[in-house]
């Protein structure tokens, strides 16, 4: 199907995305300070480079996984069915597991993701997201920390894309269609 002719208005810049970062990284450093068994698990594939980012800051020993989850595919819109297409390498029964996330918008994804890796028992589970648009949710999810609210907008970049695409774009931005009136 053609795609339809878009731009991309930046929302939020690389320097504030880098700055909140800092302060994000130093609350979980304060939480997780008295742990040697954190694992750091990011959702692919949105969160890739969020993860990398925000690891670099911590000052903590940390491991790092990767969990993949989709429910979007190259739509706009959730399918609202979470599949888990890669799994965990890491056991994290009684361990202390922080999940990275590059947005929460309906909420189904780390709804999901949080229930199926509670089941696995782990110490302490907390989430993180670097963007949250809460008039989207649609199940009662809320993160333990979230870099930006932000509005109703399709956003892309900074690892977020629109029908993979526009992942690499060092900026958060959100795309607006040129055949609109
Ligand atoms: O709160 P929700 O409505 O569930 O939306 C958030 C999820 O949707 C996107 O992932 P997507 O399924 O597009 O896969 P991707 O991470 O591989 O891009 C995004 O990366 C989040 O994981
Ligand atoms: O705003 C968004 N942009 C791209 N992917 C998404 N998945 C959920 N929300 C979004
Ligand atoms: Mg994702």
């Amino acid at each position: 199907m053609p795609q339809r002719p878009y731009v991309i208005d930046q929302l939020i810049s690389a320097k504030a995305i880098a700055a909140r970062i800092e302060d994000l990284a130093r609350e979980i450093g304060d939480e997780f300070r008295d742990t040697d068994k954190l694992v750091v698990v990011g959702l692919l594939r949105g969160s890739f480079v969020f993860i990398a980012d925000l690891v670099r800051e911590l000052d903590l020993p940390v491991e790092v996984d990767f969990l993949e989850a989709s429910s979007y595919g190259d739509a706009m819109e959730s399918s609202r069915e979470v599949r888990i297409l890669k799994d965990l390498r890491a056991a994290i029964e009684g361990r202390d597991v922080l999940v990275v996330e590059d947005i929460v918008d309906t909420g189904h994804t780390l709804n999901h993701v949080t229930k199926f890796l509670l089941s696995r028992k782990p110490a302490k589970l907390r989430t993180i997201a670097l963007l949250d648009k809460p008039s989207r949710r649609e199940v009662d999810f809320k993160a333990h920390w979230i870099g930006f609210s932000i509005p109703d907008e399709f956003v892309v970049g900074y690892g977020i894309d629109f029908a993979q695409r526009n992942r690499n774009l060092p900026f958060i931005g959100k795309v607006r269609f040129t055949d609109e009136a």
